[in-house]
């Protein structure tokens, strides 16, 4: 029963709810590595193969995060085709590389005959930090990478 509300039912990654819980406890007690993470040209997903073909782009992305990311990383969609993925410990520098790695692995799947990408934002907690202000920095950094040209990473520390 606790399993089904913490997960999201489409992806079977945690949900929002289950990420709030854990963001909120974590900034008490652990430092960690926070990376939020967007699919790029989604849209264009939808719109060229229809929603149900979006879906399933949804799951692989999931299912590549979660084979990727460390064991102890707690990955959640965040909503729509974005995602967050904390690692309890975690430094900036190993942050920055499992998000890395999201991007080539995730750069290395295709849909549809054509590559999928991801955007990453990347940072860590500090010590004044809310749930908001951890988000809000790596909401920035994801905003960066788009900017940048997308399928790539960028941080705040
Ligand atoms: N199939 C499907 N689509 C979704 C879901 N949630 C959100 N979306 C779609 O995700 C798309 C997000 O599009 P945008 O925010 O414009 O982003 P984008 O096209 O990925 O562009 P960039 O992020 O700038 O690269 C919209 O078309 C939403 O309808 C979902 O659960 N399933």
């Amino acid at each position: 029963m606790k399993k089904l509300a913490e997960t999201d039912k489409l992806t079977g990654l945690f949900n929002r709810e289950k990420l709030d819980r854990t963001l909120s406890s974590l900034l008490k007690s652990s430092n960690f590595g926070f990376i939020l993470l967007d699919i790029d040209y989604f849209k264009e997903i939808n719109d060229t193969y229809g929603h149900l073909e979006g879906d399933k782009a949804l799951v692989i992305v999931s299912n590549k995060l979660k084979s990727v990311s460390p064991s102890k990383a707690l990955c959640a969609r965040w909503g729509g085709e974005e995602f967050v993925i904390i690692i309890e410990g975690a430094t900036l520098d190993e942050t920055k590389e499992v998000a890395t790695t999201i991007i080539t692995d995730i750069n290395g799947i295709y849909f549809h005959e054509k590559r999928l990408s991801v955007s990453c934002g990347v940072t860590i907690n500090h010590s004044d930090d809310n749930t908001l202000t951890v988000i809000e920095r790596a909401d920035l950094a994801l905003y960066r990478a788009k900017k940048n040209g997308r399928n790539r990473v960028e941080y705040n520390e």
